[in-house]
């Protein structure tokens, strides 16, 4: 999990000690949300305090394991390397869980496959040739599949190049043309956020997005992602504005037991930021991630408050923020766009959250911003529950958006 996220202490630390693995984390967090299961205080409070912080850990878990992964516990981790079966036992755990995430991934792209992929598979079975007629109609499915038209024109002309260079006759041949430069466009942003991470003190998360995209819940899904790979996180109340929105924030941090640094409501979002780096680095968290109160981009007194609660960030520590993450809402579609243009000009965004594809035929919406933009997409929602903020991985999005799935 957080493949994009290399623990930056490797090395400083021998210790591999992660108690609880992320599918634990998950599992707990549902149960509550549920009402299943009472927090089991021995298994839920935080790793982290302000008085009482552990030492910090180095996971056992590689950067390059994808979210469905299950980390391993040190016990299973120092039993693999006695013995060698710890890796066996390991990927006996996955072999159920691996299809069945994909599986998730692919019914919650559902309408955007329904309507691009779908549409696309129904073009292309009823032609016997590649002619311009076939192109032509190609050219209104992608425009429709909220790729945008830059996106859409590229991955025309894409099509029609390959249909010449390798002298394709077979319209069925277009699907994997077609799904291999989505892929190219996917991979063009795609770039690790190790490539940022500070040499000494927190990694600090700056979250911003215009109102109810799903900053707060993306927040405390990454937390939980984070605390699950033994990393100690702070969250910061940036967004004053709202109470219910501190209290949002306060609720997540009892969840994934995690403190929740927060000022009144209404107080300067500064100042609360200010304290909660300084707080991060004095207690040497591994992780800080800052709330910011929902804005739109077209606001420009909103947008300098931001700007302003950027540079404070930096404050108590000058490399900070290592991340500035957009949350953006897929079905808003092309709207996304030009949101990540302007806050991209106020902070400069260095990392992408979209959420809500379960919700949207738009999924397209990935590939256009990606091409687009060249920011890095760094999670994708796919749903209200924990393990559906996934890391976003281009090769699974593809496959799961250009599948056929088993009964359809
Ligand atoms: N279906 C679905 N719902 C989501 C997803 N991500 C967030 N939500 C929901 O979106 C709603 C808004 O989320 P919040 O986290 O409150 O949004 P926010 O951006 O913090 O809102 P403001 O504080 O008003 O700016 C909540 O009901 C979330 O559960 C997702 O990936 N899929």
């Amino acid at each position: 999990m957080l493949g994009w996220f290399k623990k930056k202490l490797s090395g400083r630390k021998e210790e591999a000690a992660v108690e609880k693995t992320a599918a634990q984390v998950d599992v707990q967090i549902d149960a509550q949300v549920d009402g299943t299961e009472e927090l089991d205080p021995s298994t839920s409070s935080s790793p982290v305090t302000a008085e009482k912080k552990p030492d910090k850990v180095t996971p056992a878990v590689p950067a390059a394991v994808p979210a469905a992964e299950p980390a391993p516990t040190a016990e299973a981790a120092e039993q693999g390397d006695a013995d060698g079966q710890g890796k066996d036992q390991e990927k006996e755990q996955e072999k159920p869980q691996r299809p069945s995430m994909f599986k998730r991934l692919q019914e919650r792209l559902g309408k955007s496959r329904n309507h691009f992929v779908h549409r696309l598979d129904n073009l292309l079975l009823g032609r016997k040739k590649i002619d311009q007629e076939l192109f032509d109609e190609l050219e209104e499915i992608l425009i429709t599949a909220d790729l945008g038209v830059n996106t859409a024109m590229a991955l025309l002309d894409a099509a029609k190049s390959s249909v010449k260079r390798e002298q394709l006759s077979d319209p069925q041949a277009l699907k994997k043309v077609l799904r291999d430069k989505v892929l190219s466009f996917l991979r063009e942003s795609d770039q690790p956020a190790e490539l940022v991470l500070p040499e000494s003190g927190p990694f600090v998360i700056m979250v911003v997005g215009v109102n109810g995209v799903g900053k707060t819940t993306s927040i405390g899904k990454i937390a939980a992602k984070f605390v699950g790979s033994g990393q100690s996180v702070l969250l910061v109340a940036g967004d004053t504005f709202r109470a219910a929105a501190i209290d949002q924030l306060k609720i997540w941090g009892d969840r994934t037991g995690v403190e929740v640094v927060a000022g009144p409501p209404k107080s300067d979002p500064s100042s609360v930021v200010f304290d909660g780096v300084a707080k991060g680095v004095a207690k040497d968290y591994d992780v800080v991630i800052i709330d910011t109160a929902g804005r739109l981009h077209t606001s420009v007194n909103l947008m300098e408050e931001l700007k302003k609660i950027r540079r404070v960030v930096g404050k108590n520590l000058s490399t900070a923020p290592h991340e500035v993450m957009l949350v953006v809402d897929a079905t808003t579609g092309q709207n996304a766009i030009s949101q990540a243009r302007m806050f991209n000009e106020a902070v400069g965004i260095t990392g992408l959250t979209l959420t809500k594809l379960d919700g949207t035929a738009k999924g397209g919406i990935v590939a256009n911003i990606c091409h687009e933009l060249k920011i890095p997409v760094r999670f994708i929602g796919i749903g209200e529950q924990v393990e559906d903020l996934r890391d976003f991985d281009p090769e699974e999005f593809v496959d799961a958006l250009f599948s056929v799935e088993e009964g359809s």
